[in-house]
């Protein structure tokens, strides 16, 4: 039985909201003794999931619904599920429909055509014998039931942000799974009922697309071959999210199930969107798709594009490799994205082994004296004769800053925008070498960031693409909303969106992962003597004045 189907299956309605001197913390259930004493009653003869019913989505923290499940029906114990909304926490009276998904014949042959609908996805999956069950997610997939009739939806599909391989897939995925598995089956029938009954709407240009007259109509045949292509077919674009004229929009054009796909910034977005569409209790499924080259979002286990990125990466950092090692004191230096997170940088350091030296955000370097990068060039150019250099564009922002005088500039999304590391770096140690004339150097900088951006997505993500598709089109068809998907542990889930906004994923540098990259380097671990960062300072002071230029 569905852990919200639990209760309809008995009245037919959710159950009636409970006032609970309560207080939540997002990973603990903490409940007054009074409470629980009337979840008990409340309960107990319910079977063995509770639902508490608190504001659905909070508005001042954003957190999902809790379930938690009961062993003992007197013991409430450590199982949490954090939920993500259902339409008909604000619809109770919604009808649904037999998932049509079984009548597939491709699908006609699995052994579970749909999920249990108990299943969960365990965050935490390295457990000791006593330690807590911790916090779960409702598994993605097919539903028994869903709250759409395919000649009712009206779906939309935007793309905001920055470029990432496999946005195409995705849209693709979107436009056949939700054609394929919830529409028609014959083919004539799948484009006359494309045109005239189940209505793809494309919106141009990430939010702002909502507000323009231009649509565009996607069919399985328009989107055909687009997972070939790199960048997005639908365009993107950044800043312009303005939440009530967006729900307007939705409202005017009778969209009913929009999917969001985008990094952190679209994500919030996405989850104002379904505020709002809640507030004005609309029949709108909204589905966010995570999207980022940075792989910076969090909870799930990577993000779509991120393979192809530290593969595409692997290409330039050999060619600075071959460059380098054609000549006298070569130094290759190989700029890879990241604006926060280092993880392109770190991923593609491990994977090619012809990398001396990894920057990333989030570890700090610094230049001169003992235990500094210029020492360790010094030594690998005694050494070998020649190294490579990759540089996260994030890494080392607070050295470049103070020396290139721009203050505080944004993107239109307000996202703060970076100073470019790699020919300040270049330069820097182009200068130091200078005052070594025996040691006169050889540099080569490359900067194929966006050049890796925009490739077409590789097998693997081609795959996962697709998964990631799916899942938010059996759970928007489910009646889901303000949701996203994602890997968790390498099962597919349902995740409230707050969840992977309310903070970065960044490299771990006192991980396990970031120590191999260390082994392997060998590089310094820029671990600064207390003597040396008063020099640093002092450097930091005196650079101030210095006017870098760009090569
Ligand atoms: N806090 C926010 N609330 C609402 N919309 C946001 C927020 N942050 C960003 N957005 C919108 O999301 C879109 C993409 O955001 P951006 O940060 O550029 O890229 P990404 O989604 O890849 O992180 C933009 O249209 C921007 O206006
Ligand atoms: O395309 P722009 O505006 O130059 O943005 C570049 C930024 O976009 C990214 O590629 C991805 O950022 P988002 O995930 O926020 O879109 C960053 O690595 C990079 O700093
Ligand atoms: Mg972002």
């Amino acid at each position: 039985m569905d852990l919200c189907a639990s209760f309809s299956s008995i009245s037919n309605k959710p159950p009636p909201p409970l006032s609970l001197s309560s207080s939540f913390s997002r990973h603990q259930l903490s409940l007054h003794p009074n409470s629980l004493q009337l979840l008990r009653s409340h309960f107990s003869h319910r079977g063995h999931f509770i639902r508490i019913p608190p504001p659905p989505f909070s508005r001042q923290n954003n957190l999902p619904l809790l379930h938690t499940r009961v062993s003992d029906p007197t013991q409430i114990d450590d199982f949490v599920l954090e939920d993500v909304p259902h339409l008909t926490n604000f619809l109770p009276d919604l009808p649904s429909y037999p998932n049509p998904l079984q009548k597939r014949q491709a699908y006609s042959i699995v052994k579970n055509t749909f999920v249990n609908p108990e299943d969960a996805v365990a965050q935490t999956i390295v457990v000791q014998k006593d330690s807590p069950r911790g916090v779960h997610f409702r598994r993605a997939g097919p539903r028994e039931k869903v709250y759409f009739k395919a000649e009712e939806v009206r779906a939309c599909i935007v793309t905001c942000g920055g470029l990432c391989p496999g946005i195409n897939t995705v849209i693709r995925e979107i436009v056949c799974g939700l054609n394929n598995m919830y529409g028609v089956q014959d083919v004539l029938g799948i484009e006359f009922l494309l045109f005239t009954m189940l209505l793809l709407e494309l919106i141009q240009e990430g939010y702002k697309g909502f507000y323009s007259k231009n649509t565009m109509k996607l069919t399985p045949k328009v989107v055909n071959d687009i997972h070939k292509l790199g960048g997005t077919f639908l365009r993107t674009s950044r800043g312009g999210h303005d939440t009530n004229k967006i729900v307007d929009n939705i409202e005017d054009r009778g969209i009913n199930q929009v999917y969001i796909i985008g990094g952190d910034g679209t994500q919030k977005g996405a989850s104002l969107i379904y505020e709002e569409v809640e507030k004005r209790r609309l029949q709108v499924a909204v589905a966010g798709i995570p999207k980022t080259i940075d792989n910076d979002i969090a909870v799930i286990d990577k993000s779509f594009g991120f393979d192809t990125a530290v593969e595409e990466a692997q290409r330039a950092i050999n060619a600075a490799h071959v460059e380098v090692n054609s000549v006298e004191n070569g130094i290759g230096i190989v700029k890879l994205m990241g604006r926060y997170s280092g993880f392109i940088a770190m991923y593609a350091t491990l994977a090619s082994r012809d990398v001396d030296c990894c920057l990333i955000p989030e570890s700090s370097f610094y230049l001169e004296g003992r235990g500094g990068l210029f020492e360790f060039i010094e030594q690998r150019l005694k050494e070998n004769g020649h190294l490579v250099i990759v540089v996260a564009e994030g890494a080392g922002q607070e050295f470049v800053a103070a020396e290139v005088h721009t203050v505080g500039e944004k993107d239109a999304s307000g996202n703060k925008l970076l100073r470019d590391v790699g020919p300040w770096l270049s330069n820097k140690i182009k200068d130091h070498f200078t005052q070594f004339p025996k040691m006169a150097v050889n540099m080569k900088y490359i900067d194929p960031t966006y050049m890796i951006r925009a490739i077409p997505s590789n097998a693997s993500d081609n795959i996962y693409c697709t998964l990631l598709a799916h899942s938010a089109v059996h759970g928007a068809m489910a009646g889901y909303s303000g949701f996203t998907v994602g890997p968790v542990n390498s099962r597919h889930a349902y995740l409230p969106i707050a969840r992977v906004t309310e903070r970065p994923n960044t490299v771990e540098v006192k991980g396990r992962m970031w120590a191999r990259l260390l082994e392997s380097t060998n590089q310094p671990s820029f671990v600064t003597p207390p003597d040396q960062q008063r020099v640093d300072k002092e450097m930091i002071k005196d650079t101030n004045k210095i006017n870098i230029t760009s090569t």
